[in-house]
């Protein structure tokens, strides 16, 4: 049976001062140790929906479960869930809060009263893993937007959580830190993390994720396997949202023979990739 660790109950959420709600009875189940992708509109509500999960903001209705029991919202819990859920923001500047790299990732770190030695040990393999090293003493305010990206993604790795949620974590990325972005998620989703990430990269959902949420208008309107759901072309172009091209190319019609020689070729080329 489907494990799920963190699940949305018919979820309402609506910023003050504002008439629409931007969760509309949000009901959305994350599966333990899956890669899932999160994938709808600007506005649709993924960015809300993180918020609500890492539990910084409250929903007015509806109810969110951790792990099967309903979240609560007092100091030491919240201290407790934001150890399991890390949220690594679509805007690093929200995320960075001490003067250096190397402080800045430690900060997490300190707050959970691990021990000096083992503080040391994971900050350098998370510099190294991250191509960090050799701005560990830079200032954080004198980092290029891809490698401010990048501290605040080690900020939230280094703790180590069961559930990392990533809001567009390959924007300012190029492609080779891109590529070493995926590889280390996929490395830490094989030590057995999950992983939901909110993108607008559908090449990248199609090559990565095991399972796709597609929401709109606040709502979730449909989930399953990427080839699942870029197959719903109709439901896809009402909703403005195209597959990825690499999709479309395998789903020519073909015969039966033609179609061996076409989920061959296929698998050739996200293997090329390296994304899985
Ligand atoms: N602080 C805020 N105050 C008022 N309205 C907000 C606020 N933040 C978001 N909204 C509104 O809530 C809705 C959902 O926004 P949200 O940022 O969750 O969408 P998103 O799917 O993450 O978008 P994107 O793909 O552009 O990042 C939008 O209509 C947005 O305008």
């Amino acid at each position: 049976m489907e494990e799920y660790l963190l699940e949305f109950e018919e979820v309402y959420y609506t910023y003050i001062g504002t008439k629409a709600s931007a969760l509309n009875g949000l009901n959305l189940k994350i599966p333990k140790h899956k890669k899932s992708a999160l994938i709808g509109q600007n506005g649709c509500g993924k960015t809300t929906f993180f918020l609500l999960a890492n539990a910084l903001y409250k929903p007015q209705q509806g109810n969110i479960l951790w792990q099967g029991k309903a979240i609560k919202y007092d100091s030491r819990s919240l201290q407790r869930l934001r150890q399991q859920v890390g949220l690594v923001f679509q805007d690093p500047e929200q995320q960075l809060v001490a003067a250096t790299v190397e402080e800045d990732i430690s900060y997490g770190l300190c707050n959970l009263g691990i021990p000096n030695t083992e503080i040391a040990q994971r900050i350098e393999a998370i510099l190294l893993e991250f191509g960090l090293t050799e701005l560990a003493q830079k200032p954080v305010h004198h980092l290029s937007l891809g490698q401010k990206k990048r501290v605040s993604i080690a900020d939230v790795m280094v703790l180590e959580p069961e559930l990392i949620l990533l809001d567009e974590p390959t924007a300012y990325l190029d492609r080779l830190h891109t590529r070493n972005l995926i590889n280390t998620l996929n490395k830490i989703h094989n030590s057995g993390t999950t992983i939901l990430m909110a993108t607008h990269d559908f090449d990248l959902v199609y090559r990565w994720a095991d399972w796709v949420f597609v929401m709109d208008n606040g709502k979730l309107i449909i989930e399953g396997t990427p080839k699942d759901i870029f197959n719903q072309q109709k439901l896809l172009a009402d909703l403005q949202l195209d597959a990825p091209l690499i999709h479309e190319i395998f789903s020519v019609e073909v015969s039966q023979e033609e179609q061996l020689f076409l989920e061959r070729l296929r698998q050739r080329i996200l293997n090329l990739f390296d994304y899985r």
